[in-house]
């Protein structure tokens, strides 16, 4: 299926696509979005529509759940092929995606500054008590997302990123539609690696930023003051930094040990962590890297009150009951 874009300003749509693109303005910029469907589908409230994704017809319906404070989004449920899979749209506002009775001209953006400020000053609070950090791929082996994230924010985990590497950024944001209805669901808070315009098109809580990614100032300058920040920090030189940059919100000190799920990283072992803790900091910032349930009572001894793991939730037997008990032990402390 070739896909074409199509806006909706009262332009005929091309014959040849049965994609459609229409721009939608979160903060005054303009966000391609691309709505895959046959027919034009209808983001209002109490729409169902057939659409078409590589010929399989499926019904959108809209989904009249209440927003927590931790997202400003809107989630439709549409089907693909046979798996719900919530889709966030961004705005106080339907958004004209509405053909029958669309308005030839865009509906304006919600005021950004009054109404992020309270969503902005909950997500920092949240973010100051938090705990445990989950980073997850988007268990495509596993075929079980959506049961795993809501085991895992039920257990205790206060942060979720998708960190899903080499994932082109159209299929990172369906997925990151699952993981924000998700964090929605249990109030918890959302973020995105690495990229600063999928943690725009997401309407994430939360960007995370490694030494190599794009500078912190470069990111606001697409996220404006709202989304909190956070940085990767491998040295002592750089959790210092991190400590006081202005922009970031957190910050992570690893790998504590040399870990799989980042190959080739060295490990300035929990030396980094004691450093890290002695700077006295009051940004919030977390341990990382090879961290499990059997050796997290050093990375408590060396200081650490906040931890990101990976493969110690993603691998484990039971995720709900691992991410239990990080969030217990480390809220004991
Ligand atoms: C919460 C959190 N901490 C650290 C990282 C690592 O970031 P980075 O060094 O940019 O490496 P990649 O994850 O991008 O491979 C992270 N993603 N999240
Ligand atoms: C993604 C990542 N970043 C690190 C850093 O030190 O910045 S360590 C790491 C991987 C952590 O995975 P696990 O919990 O499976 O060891
Ligand atoms: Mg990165």
């Amino acid at each position: 299926m070739r896909l074409a874009p199509v806006r909706h300003d009262g332009r005929a749509r091309t014959s040849a696509s049965r994609g459609c693109t229409c721009i939608r303005t979160l903060t005054g910029a303009p966000v391609p979005v691309r709505h895959q469907e046959a027919q034009p589908h209808l983001c209002v409230a109490g729409c169902t529509r057939i659409r078409t994704l590589a010929g399989a017809a499926a019904p959108v319906r809209r989904r009249g759940r209440a927003r927590t404070s931790a997202s400003r989004g809107r989630t439709c449920i549409r089907t693909l092929t046979g798996a719900p899979v919530p889709i966030r749209h961004q705005g106080a506002q339907p958004h004209p995606c509405a053909v029958a009775g669309a308005p030839r001209t865009r509906t304006p953006p919600p005021t950004r500054g009054t109404r992020m400020a309270t969503t902005a000053t909950t997500a920092r609070a949240q973010l100051a008590d938090a705990r445990v950090y989950l980073c997850t791929d988007a268990r495509r082996r596993q075929g079980d997302l959506v049961e795993f994230l809501d085991a895992v924010l039920a257990g205790g985990v206060d942060i979720v990123q998708l960190r899903d590497k080499g994932m082109e950024a159209a299929e990172e944001l369906e997925h990151l539609a699952v993981f924000a209805d998700a964090c929605a669901r249990h109030g918890k808070l959302l973020a995105v690696n690495d990229r600063a315009d999928v943690a725009h098109a997401a309407g994430s809580d939360v960007l995370h930023l490694g030494q190599g990614d794009l500078p912190v100032p470069a990111a606001r300058a697409i996220l404006g003051d709202d989304v909190l920040i956070g940085r990767s920090t491998h040295a002592e030189s750089e959790a210092a930094a991190a400590a006081v940059q202005d922009g970031v919100d957190y910050f992570c000190t690893g790998p504590c040990w040399p870990t799989p799920t980042k190959p080739g990283r060295h490990a300035p072992g929990l030396d980094l962590v004691r450093y890290t803790a002695a700077l006295g900091t009051d940004r919030p910032w977390f341990a990382i890297g090879g961290i499990d349930l059997g050796n997290l009572d050093q990375v408590l001894e060396a200081g650490a009150r906040r931890a990101v793991v990976v493969r110690a939730i993603t691998e484990a037997d039971d995720p709900g009951a691992a991410a239990a008990e990080f969030a217990k032990r480390l809220r004991e402390k």
